[in-house]
């Protein structure tokens, strides 16, 4: 029988724990057998580039996963070093699992803009979207979608939890420890990141 693969990808700079409960939430609702994280090498629509660099945000999510044996770091989008279209890491992981598959794990503030995502109409027919409410953002999906287009919907759960917040709580400051994994907070205390 072939595997079924979640894929979460995102700039994770840095990766919380809004990212590893919706991972895991998809996990037990859709009965994935592993979720791969695929830190974004830079993600298609946001302008501004990740703050740590590209290992950083790497070792970041490896420390984030090891514990969680149904969890996996990825390098699929690093293996360009280019704007990160899920098109091409959709391809990728395809290579990697040809048998998988394939759904994509995202949160309600992509879903409202899935429709701008290169090349939607091949990315459609490679996976099946995992959608996740998020605060503060419309999940609703865009009717210039293509018809066939497969979104299937987490159980409610509101998460108001996000990397823009921990940066500005570390940059004014503040403490973010509850907001992601001792050990990834460590990493970021040691590396002074986000100062
Ligand atoms: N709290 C959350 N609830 C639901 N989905 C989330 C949440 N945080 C992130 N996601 C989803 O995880 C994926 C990766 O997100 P990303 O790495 O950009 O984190 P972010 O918190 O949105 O970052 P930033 O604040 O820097 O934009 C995206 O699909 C995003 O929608
Ligand atoms: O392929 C696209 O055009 C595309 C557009 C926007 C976002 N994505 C992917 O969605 C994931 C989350 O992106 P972001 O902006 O929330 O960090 C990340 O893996 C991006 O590569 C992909």
């Amino acid at each position: 029988m072939s595997q079924k693969i979640g894929i979460i990808g995102g700039s994770f700079d840095p990766i919380h724990n809004g990212h590893l409960i919706i991972a895991l939430d998809a996990c037990e609702q859709f009965s994935l057998d592993r979720v791969l994280f695929v830190p974004a090498f830079q993600a298609p629509l946001k302008s501004k580039s990740p703050d740590a660099s590209p290992a950083q945000r790497m070792q970041m999510v490896e420390k984030a996963t090891e514990e969680e044996p149904r969890f996996l770091a990825s390098d699929a989008d690093y293996r360009f070093e280019s704007t990160s279209y899920s098109v091409r890491t959709a391809a990728t992981l395809k290579q990697d699992f040809p048998d998988a598959d394939l759904h994509w794990i995202l949160g309600a503030d992509q879903i409202a803009q899935l429709h701008l995502w290169r090349d939607i109409e091949k990315l459609s027919e490679q996976v099946t979207f995992i959608a996740f409410e998020r605060p503060g953002f419309k999940s609703t999906a865009s009717p210039e979608l293509p018809s066939h287009t497969r979104i299937k919907r987490g159980k409610l759960r509101q998460l108001d939890i996000s990397s823009t917040e921990i940066r500005e709580r570390l940059k004014s400051g503040q403490s973010a420890k509850y907001f992601l994994p001792a050990n990834v907070f460590a990493y970021i205390k040691a590396e002074n990141l986000y100062l």
